[in-house]
C-alpha cells in the first residue's frame, strides 16, 4: 500500500516536472524493488537519493497513517545465516567511490575502501570491510574483482548490493600489502610542489586526498608516505653505484658567479664540493616525500621573510636581484658576506664584506653559521645566516641568490625563505633576448653569449626544475628584463603580505 501511494505521488510529480521525478519513478517501478519488498524480513532497504520529487512524495505520504505490514520473521533462522543488508545506491553518473578486492584466502569479495566524499561515502551505507554477496542480483561468489567492478560500472541508475556488514570496524581493515593502486580511476594525479589535503590516512599504503584548490567534494587515492619512501628506497638501490657522482655535479655546477667565488658586492661564493653535491642533497630532500604545510599569513610584528632567488647560471638571477635592490633600496637589501681575505683600499669592513681571520671563518663553518661558503684562491667567502637576519631585523627585505644546496639552510623558521625560481624563456626567446647581453665567463671576464652557453643554461635549468621544483614558491620566466623585475617586486612584497603555504614546522615546531 505504501509503495502504491508513493508511486502515485511520484507520478503526479512527473506532471509538475519536478526535478528527479523521472528517476524516482523508474526507480520505484524497478522489478528488483517489487521483488525486494516481497522479501522484506531481516533486510534493510536504503534508497539514497535526495530529490525534490522524493521529498514531496515523502511529505504527502507521511501525512497518511500507515501501519507497517511486515511479514512475520521466520520462526527459526539458520545458525550459519549471516545478517545481510541490501544497499541501493543511485549512481547519477558518478563513480561508486569505493574499491573492491578479493580476500586471497577465503575468496570473498569485499569493499576494500570507501573514497572520502564519494557516492558510497555520502550514502553512509557501505563501509570498508563489508563483504559483497550480490550486485544487482548477480551472486559475486567466484567472480574476479574486475568482473564485479564491471557489473557496477555497467549498471544504469541504481545499483543494489547485498552485503554482510563488517562487524568490527578497525582502522586497519583497509590495510593492503599490495602497493599497486587499488583503483586507478580513483587516483589523484599530482606533481611535485602541489598541495594535497589529506582526508584519510587509515590505509597504510594509499591515503585519500584532494588536490588544492579543489571544487569536488570527492577525494581520491594518493600513495602514503610509507609507500613513497618504500618506492624511493627501491629506486635508490636500483641505481648503479656512483662513487664520484659529486665530481660531475661540481664540474657542471649551476651558477657561474658562485663558481667564481663572488662577484661585485653581493654575490655568494663557490659552495664546497660536498655542499654542492646534488646527489647527496637529493638524498636528504627525498627522505621526506611529503612535507606538511600550513597556510601562513605573516603578522605585522613578525620579522620579514628572506627572498631567495634560484636559477641556472646566466639566466639573470644577479641582474634581477641588483635591479630590485637598486630600484628600491629602502625596502630591499642584500646580505653582506664574510671573507678571510684582507680588505682592499676602497673596501670598508661591513660594507662590501665582513672581514674575519681564517681561524674565525673556520670556527664559523664548524658552528654551522653559513648558508653557503667556499674557498677561492686561498680565501674563504661565505654568506652567514646572521647577516641575513641582520637585514631582516632592520626592517628590510633581504634578497639573496642561492645554490640548491643552500635550500635547506634558508627554509628555516627564522628565515622563512620565499624561494623564487628564475626560469629561462623558450629556446627561441632566450637567444633573441640575450643577443646583445654579456655573460660572465669562468675567467671572470664578460663576452657575448654563445650557443654552448645557451645549451648549458637550458640543461642546468632542466636539472634544477627536475630536482627542486617542489621548493619553488614562485616562478618568473625571465624573458623581458623589465617585466621580470616588476614580477619579482610584486612577488617579494606578496610574500610578506599575503598568506602562503609554508612547512608546518616553521609555525609549530615539532614537540
Ligand atoms: N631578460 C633578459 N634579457 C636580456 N638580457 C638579460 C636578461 N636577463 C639577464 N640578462 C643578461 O644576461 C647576463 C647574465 O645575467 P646574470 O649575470 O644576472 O646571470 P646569473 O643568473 O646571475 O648567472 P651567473 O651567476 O652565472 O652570473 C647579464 O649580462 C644580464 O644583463
Amino acid at each position: 500500500q505504501v509503495l502504491t501511494d508513493v508511486l502515485e505521488e511520484v507520478r503526479r510529480s512527473l506532471h509538475q516536472d519536478i526535478d528527479g521525478a523521472h528517476m524516482i519513478h523508474s526507480l520505484l517501478n524497478a522489478p528488483w524493488l517489487q521483488s525486494l519488498l516481497k522479501l522484506v524480513g531481516h533486510v534493510n532497504v536504503a534508497i539514497v537519493s535526495m530529490s525534490q520529487a522524493v521529498l514531496s512524495a515523502h511529505d504527502s505520504v507521511a501525512q497518511k497513517d500507515y501501519e507497517p505490514v511486515l511479514p512475520a520473521l521466520p520462526e527459526e533462522l539458520p545458525d550459519d545465516e549471516e545478517a545481510s543488508r541490501i544497499v541501493c545506491l543511485v549512481k547519477n553518473k558518478q563513480p561508486l567511490g569505493a574499491t573492491i578486492k578479493r580476500n586471497e584466502l577465503t575468496g570473498e569479495i569485499f569493499v576494500a575502501r570507501v573514497i572520502h566524499g564519494g557516492l558510497a561515502d555520502r550514502s553512509g551505507l557501505l563501509h570498508a570491510g563489508d563483504r559483497i554477496m550480490e550486485v544487482n542480483g548477480f551472486v559475486v561468489d567466484g567472480m574476479e574483482p574486475e568482473q564485479v567492478i564491471q557489473v557496477v560500472a555497467c549498471s544504469q541508475g541504481t545499483i543494489m548490493f547485498k552485503v554482510v556488514p563488517i562487524t568490527e570496524r578497525s582502522v586497519h581493515s583497509q590495510t593492503m600489502l599490495d602497493p599497486a593502486i587499488p583503483c586507478p580511476d580513483a587516483g589523484v594525479s599530482f606533481t611535485k610542489g602541489d598541495v594535497l589535503e589529506i582526508v584519510d590516512q587509515t590505509d597504510a599504503l594509499w591515503w585519500q586526498a584532494k588536490r588544492l584548490p579543489c571544487s569536488s567534494s570527492c577525494a581520491g587515492l594518493v600513495p602514503s608516505m610509507a609507500l613513497l619512501k618504500r618506492k624511493q628506497r627501491e629506486f635508490w638501490w636500483s641505481q648503479p653505484y656512483q662513487p664520484h657522482a659529486c665530481i660531475h655535479t661540481c664540474k657542471s655546477g649551476f651558477r657561474r658567479s658562485l663558481r667564481l667565488c663572488r662577484r661585485r658586492f653581493h654575490s655568494s661564493v663557490q659552495p664546497s664540493c660536498q655542499a654542492q653535491c646534488l646527489s647527496s642533497y637529493c638524498y636528504s630532500a627525498l627522505c621526506s616525500p611529503y612535507e606538511e604545510v600550513v597556510r601562513y599569513q605573516r603578522n605585522p610584528q613578525d620579522s620579514l621573510r628572506l627572498v631567495a632567488l634560484l636559477g641556472a647560471s646566466g639566466v639573470g638571477v644577479n641582474e634581477l636581484r641588483r635591479r630590485l635592490i637598486d630600484m628600491n633600496p629602502q625596502l630591499f637589501h642584500g646580505a653582506i658576506p664574510h671573507t678571510s681575505r684582507s680588505p682592499r683600499d676602497y673596501e670598508e669592513p661591513g660594507r662590501e664584506y665582513h672581514f674575519v681571520s681564517r681561524d674565525v671563518f673556520e670556527n664559523m663553518i664548524h658552528s654551522n653559521k653559513f648558508l653557503e661558503y667556499g674557498e677561492f684562491k686561498g680565501n674563504y667567502y661565505g654568506t652567514s645566516s646572521e647577516s641575513v637576519t641582520e637585514v631582516l631585523n632592520s626592517g628590510k627585505i633581504c634578497v639573496i641568490d642561492i645554490e640548491p644546496s643552500a635550500l635547506q639552510a634558508v627554509r628555516t623558521p627564522e628565515l622563512r625563505a620565499y624561494v623564487v625560481y628564475i626560469k629561462p624563456p623558450s629556446a627561441e626567446q632566450l637567444r633573441q633576448t640575450r643577443h646583445s647581453s654579456q655573460i660572465l665567463t669562468n675567467y671572470y671576464a664578460t663576452r657575448p653569449f654563445k650557443e654552448e652557453d645557451f645549451t648549458e643554461l637550458e640543461d642546468s635549468a632542466r636539472k634544477l626544475e627536475l630536482h627542486f621544483s617542489q621548493f619553488f614558491d614562485h616562478v618568473i620566466i625571465n624573458e623581458d628584463l623589465q617585466e621580470s623585475c616588476a614580477q619579482l617586486l610584486s612577488a617579494a612584497t606578496r610574500a610578506q603580505e599575503q598568506p602562503q603555504w609554508v612547512p608546518t614546522c616553521w609555525i609549530r615546531p615539532p614537540p
